[in-house]
């Protein structure tokens, strides 16, 4: 079970810089193509997709898990990514590690870098430098640990400090599988989000509710608005509302 040690102990010492969540140096097409996938993510569809070195896409975003450790933030990007649950024992992210996956939204192909950062306290500094970069935020609690979901506010807090200032935010209630041992109700971390104007949904990386959903909803947000057309409002809290699958259909 090294899964993490080894690859997130390399990529602690990367530069915040690398692997820009654009596509700018990652990739020969990319360069060769920078009006295409540029910094601001503007999306120009009628061209054809440039390619990274494994998949092509049209427009690359950067999208950071964070929350307190063992919440299931590497397992959530292993279930969206690999279809999978990392079951067994927990080993703690150290520092900071990213996977790609490229999205087809209404024929654009999007790709969202996701970089999975650790949450130990340990931690913290490394990952602060990497939130300027960020399109979007999955703030994750464990609705089975009530301490990680108390410590939401100064995870708002840290991310209002470091991020963006029009990052798109979603709050993501984990392990919703859980059930025997949720000890934070659903609509507790409804409240919450409503009073943080954050758009909210449970999740389970081990039975896979609401993964794809979550990504698939972030990566629409962004799309649209690079796209900035005015008269497809894209609302995101509203989406989810539609296709949010609920605890109780999907137990494991
Ligand atoms: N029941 C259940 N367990 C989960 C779920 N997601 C993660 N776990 C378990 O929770 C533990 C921690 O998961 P990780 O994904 O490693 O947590 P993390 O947030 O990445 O932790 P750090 O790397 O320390 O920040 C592991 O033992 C997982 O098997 C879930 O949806 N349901």
């Amino acid at each position: 079970m090294s899964r993490k040690k080894t690859a997130k102990g390399k990529a602690a010492t990367r530069s915040p810089s690398a692997g820009s969540p654009t596509g700018r140096g990652t990739g020969k097409a990319a360069r060769s193509s920078p009006s295409i996938v540029q910094m601001n993510g503007v999306v120009h569809p009628s061209r054809p997709p440039v390619s990274s070195s494994s998949e092509f896409y049209d427009i690359s975003f950067k999208v950071m898990l964070v929350g307190d450790s063992g919440v299931g933030k590497t397992c959530l990007l292993v279930r969206f990514k690999d279809g999978a649950f990392l079951a067994g024992s927990f080993i703690s992210t150290v520092g900071i590690d990213f996977r790609n996956k490229v999205l087809n939204i209404d024929g654009v192909k999007v790709k969202l870098q996701i970089w999975d950062t650790a949450g130990q306290e340990r931690f913290r500094s490394v990952t602060h430098a990497y939130y300027r970069d960020a399109h979007a935020l999955l703030l994750l609690y464990d609705v089975t640990n009530k301490t990680s979901f108390d410590n939401i506010q100064a995870w708002l807090t840290e991310i209002h400090e470091y991020a963006q200032q029009d990052v798109v935010l979603m709050l993501l209630g984990n392990k919703a599988d859980a059930t025997r041992e949720r000890v934070v109700k659903r609509e507790d971390g409804e409240r919450l989000a409503k009073e943080f104007g954050v758009p909210f949904m449970e999740t389970s990386a081990r039975s896979g509710l609401n993964v794809e959903l979550a990504f698939t909803a972030v990566a629409k947000e962004l799309k649209h608005r690079s796209t900035k057309e005015p008269s497809e409002k894209f609302k995101l809290q509203e989406y989810v509302n539609k296709e949010m699958k609920s605890t109780s259909c999907c137990r494991s």
